[in-house]
């Protein structure tokens, strides 16, 4: 059996976070578990505002030791982390232990919050977390603000912000073009230290989906769990989220979601 390990948050509605990531690891095939971060909850009545709970760092601790002590892992997923004690409490354990793969989605902020809310954890996941990872996957924003460029508008711009990126320590970077990056195609760019690989597909509508980045990401993450290499993980993945983003799901909620059942393997 391979094992895949998310530390990651939950979503209340199940679109994104732990959820997402375990989804994907079961329809990839993998054993997944996961150790909860943060819950991230949304108010219906007051215009799906949201908030965030931090959990307790001696809980994530114990949670780590509990899934790390259960069963032999050597890859992990991290997503939402979300405040600095979580930071330094989960790059502690992540160096507390050899890895073969750590796939870090440096969430900065959720769809839906305003850009600033999470910056003040910024320099602390950079310094704590991402310098540990052997794959990162930025989206867009994320790409910018890591990468410090201006405006992504051709791929040559997003292979500089791989390289760039890879500069904080990272192995490999896969930067998202996503939505906002223009033409007809979402386009993702690999970096891994020693050439570029450019995946595309058609874009399918043109707003956001929530979970596309937490599937992506969790996707690469089965795939190396299971020993493929990165760069056909990565083609893997952007099929898994592409079939996924063609059969959204909507719900009573202002956004829709990644169906992770999709992808026909
Ligand atoms: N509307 C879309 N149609 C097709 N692919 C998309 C669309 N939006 C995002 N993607 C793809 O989904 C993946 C996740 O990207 P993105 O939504 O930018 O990440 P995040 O959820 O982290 O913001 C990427 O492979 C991206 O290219
Ligand atoms: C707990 C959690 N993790 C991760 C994310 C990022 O999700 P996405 O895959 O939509 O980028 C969110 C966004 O809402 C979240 O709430």
């Amino acid at each position: 059996m391979n094992f895949a390990y998310t530390i990651a948050g939950s979503e209340a509605a199940g679109v994104a976070g732990l959820q997402v990531d375990l989804k994907t690891f079961h329809e990839l095939g993998v054993y997944g578990l996961g150790t909860l971060t943060c819950i991230v909850t949304m108010h219906p009545d007051d215009d799906w505002s949201h908030s965030f709970t931090p959990i307790a760092p001696g809980l994530i601790s114990d949670q780590f030791d509990a899934a790390t002590a259960a069963f032999d892992l050597d890859t992990v997923k991290i997503g939402m982390l979300g405040t600095v004690p979580t930071i330094e409490t989960v790059a502690e354990k992540l160096r507390s232990r050899p890895w073969k793969n750590i796939v870090v989605d440096p969430v900065l902020i959720c769809k839906g919050q305003e850009p600033g809310q999470a910056f003040d954890t910024d320099a602390a996941l950079r310094r704590e977390v991402l310098s540990q990872a052997t794959v990162t996957t930025p989206n867009h924003f994320e790409a910018l603000t890591l990468s410090g460029m201006e405006s992504f508008t051709t791929v040559d711009d997003l292979i500089e912000a791989g390289q760039r990126i890879a500069e904080h320590g990272p192995k490999a970077v896969v930067v998202k073009g996503g939505i906002d990056f223009p033409g007809d195609d979402a386009v993702d760019v690999l970096w891994d230290g020693h050439e570029a690989t450019v995946y595309r597909a058609p874009k399918v509508g043109d707003h956001r989906v929530n979970g596309a980045g937490c599937t992506l990401a969790a996707a690469i993450t089965a795939e190396l769990a299971k020993g493929t290499d990165l760069k056909e993980a990565v083609q893997i993945a952007k099929d898994v989220v592409t079939a996924g983003i063609e059969h959204r799901i909507s719900g009573h909620a202002p956004f829709d979601t990644v169906w992770q059942g999709a992808y026909q393997h």
